[in-house]
């Protein structure tokens, strides 16, 4: 996480809109149930990627990452109506604990949960998406990147989570592990892609914002 003042941090989430009980339920049974309760999106980024399918008024969206389902219950509470989430997950031991709670939020009808290797997956997928939300193998980013680009349609978003990884992306004495070789890669290839606009906000590891022009 980057360092945030635990005061300014908790005024931030008292002037956000709250969590709903699902979701409070849900993160506290992945932090007492779960290995590695940190990737979970939590609720600040939860409402903005739901803000954002308020703001493109999403029908379709892809999650690359489900992990326990944070991000997708709240992605799927944004969507229109009719609107559809295909979510993407290769641990299949997360599967009935994230079904149940997709199940608990009432929008599992808006929920495809696809257990498998992305990169398997995403070219079986025969939709066109108005937000892709990447945030699976930091090694794989530009894989999915490439993978999914021409299925999102032009105008439509594609938003990548841990951009900054611990601050590790702008650390000139980090060793450069498999996963942080990934993230600058990525973050290089979406900088010199002249076919998008991109901002890399500092929203808690860090999320690239990416508009398809
Ligand atoms: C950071 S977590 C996702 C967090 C989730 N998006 C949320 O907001 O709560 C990353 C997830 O990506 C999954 N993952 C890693 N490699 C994958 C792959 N090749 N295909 C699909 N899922 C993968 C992991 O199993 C893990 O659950």
């Amino acid at each position: 996480m980057l360092e945030m003042d635990a005061e300014l941090e908790q005024y931030i989430l008292a002037h956000s809109e709250p969590e709903s009980e699902v979701l409070a339920e849900l993160s506290r049974a992945t932090h007492l149930h779960v290995l590695r309760p940190r990737m979970l999106s939590g609720n600040l980024q939860g409402q903005f990627l739901k803000m954002i399918c308020r703001m493109i008024g999403a029908r379709r969206v892809l999650e690359i990452g489900t992990y326990t389902g944070y991000a997708a219950i709240s992605m799927a509470a944004g969507l229109e109506e009719g609107g559809v989430l295909h979510t993407i997950d290769v641990n299949d031991e997360l599967e009935d604990f994230t079904r149940c709670y997709m199940e608990k939020s009432g929008l599992q009808e808006r929920i495809v949960f696809h257990v498998g290797d992305a990169c398997e997956i995403i070219p079986t997928l025969n939709e066109v998406f108005d937000l892709v939300f990447i945030d699976a193998d930091k090694r794989e980013y530009s894989e999915y990147y490439r993978l999914v680009f021409d299925k999102v349609r032009s105008g439509g978003m594609i938003v990548a989570d841990d951009v900054l990884w611990d601050g590790k992306v702008a650390d000139p004495q980090v060793k450069l592990d498999a996963q942080t070789k990934g993230i600058l890669d990525f973050n290089e290839m979406v900088q010199a892609d002249s076919r998008v606009e991109n901002i890399l906000l500092p929203i808690r590891h860090g999320l690239m914002v990416i508009r398809k022009v």
